[in-house]
């Protein structure tokens, strides 16, 4: 069986266990969330549901309007049943690296304004300790002007090394949703304390947010190759 098809079992099986009624609803970004979407979209038809989406980047409101769902922001539903989300990596403690597609910022301030955050994933994301399986690091979202000062405070306190990504279809640095940069952290200590690290990390001047969260999601699927899902709770 595909990865494609572990992205699916999994996001539907969180559809179905998490949406049983009229929602809000949090859309999460990636690759995985377009099925979650899908399968939203199919039983808001079939079942008559009232559901106010919330995107969680420009790829979500895309998702959105494609599948003739209902478009809402905070500014008007700033209380989210639930959002339902990828991730990069999930460790044993549910500490989740986030913000491989470049959309950490949004995701996490929609994430803070549920009051469910679930996780959906295929297999090769499922990790003991972050870092086991994800190798380009944690994202950090920053204001363009502050990324050399930052990168040289956060491999100067905690190691590793540090990249700006690069665009592929464009010369010189993504740019994220926000119009800011976006900093690949390869840390090499794995025995960090990501909640103490992702504090330090997100007060230094020019840091907008940082893709480690923590304490935030409440259950992870993760779609299996033969075709099953393996839930992890908190
Ligand atoms: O910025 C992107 C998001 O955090 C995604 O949710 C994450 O990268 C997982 O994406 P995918 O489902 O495509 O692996």
């Amino acid at each position: 069986m595909s990865l494609e098809k572990a992205k699916q079992v999994a996001a539907y099986r969180a559809v179905d266990e998490y949406v049983k009624g009229h929602c809000v609803f949090g859309v999460g970004s990636g690759s995985t969330v377009v099925y979650a979407v899908q399968r939203l979209a199919e039983r808001v038809e079939t079942e008559n549901l009232k559901v106010i989406c919330i995107p969680t980047s420009f790829q979500a409101k895309q998702l959105i309007i494609k599948y003739n769902l209902t478009l809402g922001e905070l500014e008007t539903h700033p209380n989210i049943d639930v959002t339902i989300d990828g991730a990069d990596e999930v460790d044993s403690n549910m500490t989740l690296i986030k913000g491989g597609g470049g959309c950490l910022l949004q995701e996490k301030i929609v994430a803070s304004c549920s009051k469910k955050m679930i996780v959906i994933a295929d297999y090769t994301k499922d990790s003991k300790k972050l870092g086991d399986r994800y190798k380009k690091g944690i994202p950090i979202e920053v204001i363009p002007m502050a990324y050399v000062p930052i990168q040289n405070k956060v491999v100067g306190m905690f190691g590793g090394e540090i990249k700006l990504r690069s665009a592929i279809a464009k010369a010189g640095p993504v740019v994220t949703d926000n119009g800011n940069f976006i900093l690949d952290w390869m840390f090499t200590n794995q025995d960090l304390d990501w909640e103490k690290t992702s504090t330090i990390i997100k007060l230094m001047p020019g840091v907008v947010e940082i893709g480690l969260f923590v304490k935030m999601c409440e259950k992870a699927y993760f779609g299996q190759a033969e075709g099953t899902v393996i839930e992890r709770s908190v």
